[in-house]
């Protein structure tokens, strides 16, 4: 029998979950098809395990400066330990319960979960289980996986899925990659304990991002974080008799033995093995769904939202894209639809990255240098000036465009850059200028209030 629905979402991440579940609430009889585990990457092998890990990094961090906030006697009274499997036992059973709390928004909404690996028979009729679902309208909301290297002995290594499933912490890591998860991750393994090495391709990690993060990340890792290995390309991997694993470069050099290798070279769309083929749907030359600013597809009734359209992937895009669809398809909003720009994002790094807008460079490139004003700080966050990393810097700056001074870039890196940013992003979205940043009474003491001060 083949089951009929308005409105279906392939894959159960954080794209098919909101745009489902936002149909259902708008009266539309909707299903979501999930062929591992409901949440997606961002619950089970994403955000979530890793801001836990990040959180722990962040406790290793503080408990370094315990003697010079007075509990040197305290800390002496036992040994600190740090027990990796534990951590990760927690972890999991928060991951249970967020499914748990998936699964009853689903019931509350009448959305119908179908587990199962979903492939398209053609443009309206999938294929699951056996069974044929056909749907008004079909969003691909499928995602990505991690990419590994075609080179010898890359199956030796793990990448950002098997490092969640690590249940014992390796002594030695080398992570390969330069972006947002070899560069948390690697944080992590350093700050929890392991001997660390980053081997990234180019000059330096996060080239994407403004001068001024990277190049401070790069000066605080060298004073603590992992060992960084420019210029550094693995050409093949050797598994030594004990097990462990050499990485041999193209430059002749070789890094390790070290227990754990993980690739984190970047993400791969989930678009390769559904039969998009006998859609219409044409997808680019690295696997991606192009859309149009509604998240059509070219075939119509067909959607795509999240990491397999290669925009911004990240959880609340993914989110907000989908939820967008639906008041636009269900809920009479024609012009309704995700703007792409502005959009704030994090960095879990050690020492932690917020960032939004235009960096330097770009807004060079789209303004003009004449018509920029920018703003550069350093200081001292009040959380470290009692310990002895006083010295390390909490770094800011502001982009400014045209007389107005409108923001158009906002960076910082140091304590606190996380959770600070969220509001200054409301700002620019509203088209902040330097003068309402001025207007603003600081908040003291933090860190944010620097913003506010320049
Ligand atoms: C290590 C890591 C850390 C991250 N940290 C952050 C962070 O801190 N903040 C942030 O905003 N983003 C973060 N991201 C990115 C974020 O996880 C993604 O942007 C987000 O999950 C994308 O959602 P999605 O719905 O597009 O895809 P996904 O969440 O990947 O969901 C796709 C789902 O579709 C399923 N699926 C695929 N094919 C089929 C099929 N044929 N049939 C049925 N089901 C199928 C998959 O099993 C999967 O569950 C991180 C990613 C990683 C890997
Ligand atoms: N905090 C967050 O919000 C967060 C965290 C993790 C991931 N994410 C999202 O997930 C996406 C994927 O993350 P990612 O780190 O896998 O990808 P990425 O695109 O950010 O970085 C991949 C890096 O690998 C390098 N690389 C590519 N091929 C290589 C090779 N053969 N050898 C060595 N290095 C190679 C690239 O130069 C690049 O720097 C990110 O773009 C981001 O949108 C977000």
């Amino acid at each position: 029998m083949t089951q009929h629905f308005d409105y279906l979402a392939i894959g159960g991440g954080s794209g098919g979950i909101a745009s489902a579940n936002r149909a259902a609430k708008l009266g539309k009889k909707a299903a979501v098809i999930e062929a591992k585990y409901i949440g997606g990457t961002c619950v089970n092998v994403g955000c979530v395990p890793k801001k836990a890990m990040w959180y722990a990094g962040q406790i290793s961090d503080a408990l370094k400066y315990a003697n010079d906030y007075g509990f040197g006697d305290y800390l002496a009274q036992d040994k600190p330990t740090f027990d990796w499997a534990k951590l990760v036992a927690n972890r999991e059973a928060y991951i249970e319960r967020i499914h748990a709390a998936y699964q009853r928004g689903f019931d509350a909404n009448d959305v119908t979960v179908i587990n199962g690996f979903a492939k398209f028979v053609d443009k309206n009729t999938v294929e699951v289980n056996g069974e044929l679902i056909t749907a008004d309208h079909i969003t691909i909301a499928t995602g990505g996986r991690p990419a590994a290297p075609a080179i010898e002995g890359a199956e030796y290594g793990i990448d950002s899925d098997g490092f969640f499933a690590l249940t014992e912490q390796p002594k030695s890591v080398a992570v390969v990659g330069a972006g947002y998860i070899a560069v948390e991750l690697a944080g992590v393994f350093y700050a929890l304990g392991s001997e660390t090495h980053l081997l990234v391709r180019k000059e330096k990690p996060l080239r994407g991002f403004d001068n001024m993060l990277s190049d401070t990340l790069v000066e605080q890792m060298a004073k603590h974080g992992p060992t960084l290995h420019n210029h550094s390309t693995p050409e093949r991997v050797e598994k030594l008799a004990d097990g462990r694993l050499v990485v041999h470069l193209t430059n002749g050099k070789t890094i390790g033995p070290v227990d754990t290798l993980v690739w984190a070279i970047g993400r791969e769309p989930a678009t390769d093995n559904i039969n998009i083929e006998s859609t219409g749907i044409e997808l680019d030359e690295r696997g991606f769904i192009p859309t149009d600013k509604f998240q059509n597809t070219n075939v119509e009734g067909i959607y795509a939202v999240g990491d397999n359209t290669g925009r911004a992937q990240l959880t609340p895009v993914a989110v907000a894209a989908g939820r967008r669809l639906c008041e636009r398809l269900f809920n009479n909003k024609p012009n309704e639809h995700l703007d792409y720009s502005g959009i704030a994002t994090v960095v879990f790094s050690h020492p932690v990255i917020g960032t939004v807008g235009l960096t330097e460079e770009e807004a060079i490139a789209e303004y003009g240098e004449d018509n920029l004003t920018v703003y550069n700080s350093q200081f001292t966050a009040l959380y470290q000036a009692i310990t002895e990393d006083y010295r390390d810097p909490t770094r800011m700056k502001l982009i400014c465009a045209g007389k107005e001074e409108k923001v158009v870039g906002l960076h910082s890196i140091g304590f606190g850059s996380d959770e600070l940013l969220q509001g200054f992003a409301v700002a620019m979205k509203m088209g902040a200028t330097k003068a309402d940043f001025d207007n603003t009474i600081a908040i003291h003491p933090t860190s944010a209030e620097e913003f506010v001060t320049l």
